[in-house]
């Protein structure tokens, strides 16, 4: 990881195609995020923001536009190059937590990491790895909860575990695409709280895709989308 980072979209525009159905999503987004940044998104359902948050993780490609990482273009990179970017400096966060059922929890923090790193043989890496998987449980509150399967958590001890993973290796950005819009509103406050903290302790870059303006509030920018452009972005106040 960089000492800081800096993330840019310029001009980014998108549409998805079906057959011969076009629907236009994004007509022009620039957006820019410092280092350490939270930044909530919000805008009415169907206005891009998963969207956006897909081509900003480079798990899709834009029609038009730029996404500049450092100073450097990253979003026409051959695709080999995006995923080791991908994996090297993004985290993601979603809504349904996407745990595997049948690892238990430190399982599902730790195994993803490893395979994408391809350190599943490197005893040494491994050990190291597994100790920060721990201590990553462990500050998200799940310490004693090592060892249960998905099935045998609640909605947010899923997310929870859901987030430290998207922090193995330590990315200089998380994308969350409402990560509290499948629990209820105290847990899904306290899941909130949880990653603000982290964006403040460990000065990672968030950009949060959430409905509720409530919780938007409190990170340090928010954004709404909508018509496929940025129609407002303004400081919140920070808690
Ligand atoms: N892979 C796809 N192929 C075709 N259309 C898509 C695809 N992904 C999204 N869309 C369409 O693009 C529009 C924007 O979708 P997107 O998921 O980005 O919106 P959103 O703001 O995140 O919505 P929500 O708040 O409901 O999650 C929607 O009309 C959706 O139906």
């Amino acid at each position: 990881m960089t000492a800081t980072i800096h993330l840019s979209a310029h001009g980014l525009r998108k549409t998805y195609r079906r057959g011969k159905t076009e629907i236009p999503v994004l007509h022009g987004v620039d957006l820019e995020i410092e280092h350490g940044e939270m930044v909530a998104v919000v805008g009415s359902s169907g206005s891009g923001k998963s969207t956006l948050l897909h081509l900003l993780g480079l798990l899709d490609a834009p029609d038009r536009g730029l996404i500049v990482l450092d100073g450097e273009r990253i979003d026409n990179l051959p695709e080999r190059k995006r995923v080791e970017l991908r994996h090297r400096v993004f985290g993601f966060i979603f809504q349904f937590y996407h745990l595997l059922p049948e690892l238990t929890a430190l399982e599902n923090v730790l195994l993803p990491h490893m395979i994408r790193h391809s350190v599943l043989g490197y005893y040494y890496r491994r050990a190291a790895l597994t100790r920060e998987a721990a201590a990553l449980m462990e500050r998200v509150g799940l310490g004693d909860r090592l060892h249960h399967r998905p099935a045998e958590l609640s909605g947010g001890e899923m997310q929870r575990a859901a987030i430290a993973r998207a922090l193995m290796g330590r990315p200089a950005i998380v994308l969350a695409d409402e990560p509290t819009g499948n629990l209820d509103p105290s847990t899904g406050q306290g899941v909130w709280n949880l990653l603000r903290d982290l964006n403040r302790e460990r000065e990672v870059s968030m950009i949060v895709v959430t409905h509720d303006h409530e919780l938007a509030r409190r990170a340090d920018r928010v954004i709404r989308l909508d018509a496929g452009r940025i129609q407002e972005w303004r400081h919140a106040a920070a808690i």
